[in-house]
């Protein structure tokens, strides 16, 4: 007998519910009969909001608490943002599913700005992101260059305080909140790079449950696994979680994969960049390869 019901482990930020519901919406409908339920809670990385994720060793924050809700049987499964998935899961855990991805530009947010560019000499702009702040070094030495945590309206009521000229945010995030008003400027590949995995949701569930992951599977876009698979293997063998300056994107054309990498220094602005095609049935191949390139170059003392 498949389960009747199925209850998501979510984080209760605004955006992890729309996440949440989107997924239980998803389901009912591919799965009519099915029961749905949200099972909201808080992680460590919610609690933690006022210091930089880097600095707190970043790894699966955002995940533990839901892992233990699935293993005490409380959850069936859990949703979360791909890019705040560490590249290796916990033993007895898998991604059944990852659905279509979103738009994986950044978004540039400002009241007053209209780009980077544009911004006056020196302004400062808030992100705590690593990736982020090398990309926005490397682009304009001259900016300063702030911490900024918490969800993403947080973040937003900060810069209309007043306490920064503009922030970074993901594109995908301020859609799925029906704030896409608020960019005003995609920072968008091959020039700026996501994080590996941005925009994309993923379903993470235990690996010993069988009826609960076949429900699930039928949610899986295998072109987006393939992509954010080369992204993910990449970061991986970088050593990368999201303490590290590293980004990736990949796209998928005819028949053939094709990933551009960068790890950058937030310091100095230095960055890094390598890219490479290889098959749609090797992401994993092609994530070690674009990596080496990387290191080749000299981006393992950029690593840390
Ligand atoms: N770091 C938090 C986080 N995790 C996922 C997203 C955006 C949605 C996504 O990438 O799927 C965000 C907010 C942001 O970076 O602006």
């Amino acid at each position: 007998m498949p389960p009747s019901i199925l209850r998501i482990a979510t984080r209760k930020s605004a955006l992890a519910l729309w996440q949440a519901e989107h997924v239980a919406a998803r389901l009912r409908a591919v799965h009519p009969g099915l029961h749905v339920e949200l099972v909201p809670m808080t992680t460590r990385g919610d609690e933690i909001a006022d210091r930089p994720l880097a600095t707190i060793g970043g790894k699966g924050l955002f995940l533990k608490e839901l892992e233990v809700a699935m293993l005490e049987g409380r959850a069936d499964l859990a949703v979360h943002s791909l890019k705040d998935v560490p590249a290796e899961l916990e033993p007895g855990f898998v991604l059944p599913a990852m659905l279509p991805r979103a738009d994986a530009a950044d978004a540039f947010v400002s009241n007053d700005h209209a780009t980077l560019d544009a911004l006056p000499e020196g302004a400062r702009v808030g992100t705590s992101s690593l990736r982020r702040q090398s990309q926005l070094r490397a682009a304009r030495p001259d900016l300063e260059l702030l911490d900024l945590r918490g969800n993403v309206n947080t973040r937003l009521a900060k810069l209309d305080a007043g306490d920064y000229e503009a922030i970074v945010l993901a594109c995908a995030g301020l859609e799925r909140l029906g704030l896409a008003e608020r960019i005003r400027q995609r920072l968008a590949a091959p020039e700026w790079l996501p994080a590996p995995g941005q925009a994309a949701i993923a379903i993470e569930a235990r690996a010993d449950q069988p009826a609960v992951l076949a429900l699930l599977a039928a949610l899986d876009d295998p072109d987006t696994r393939v992509t954010v698979g080369a992204e993910r293997a990449m970061n991986h063998a970088l050593g990368g979680s999201c303490t590290v300056p590293v980004a990736a994107w990949c796209v998928l054309t005819e028949r053939s994969l094709h990933l551009r990498g960068l790890v950058g220094d937030a310091a100095s602005g230095r960055l890094v960049r390598a890219e490479a095609s290889g098959p749609v049935d090797q992401p994993e191949m092609l994530g070690r390869a674009v990596a080496d390139a990387l290191l080749v170059q000299g981006a393992s003392q950029m690593l840390g």
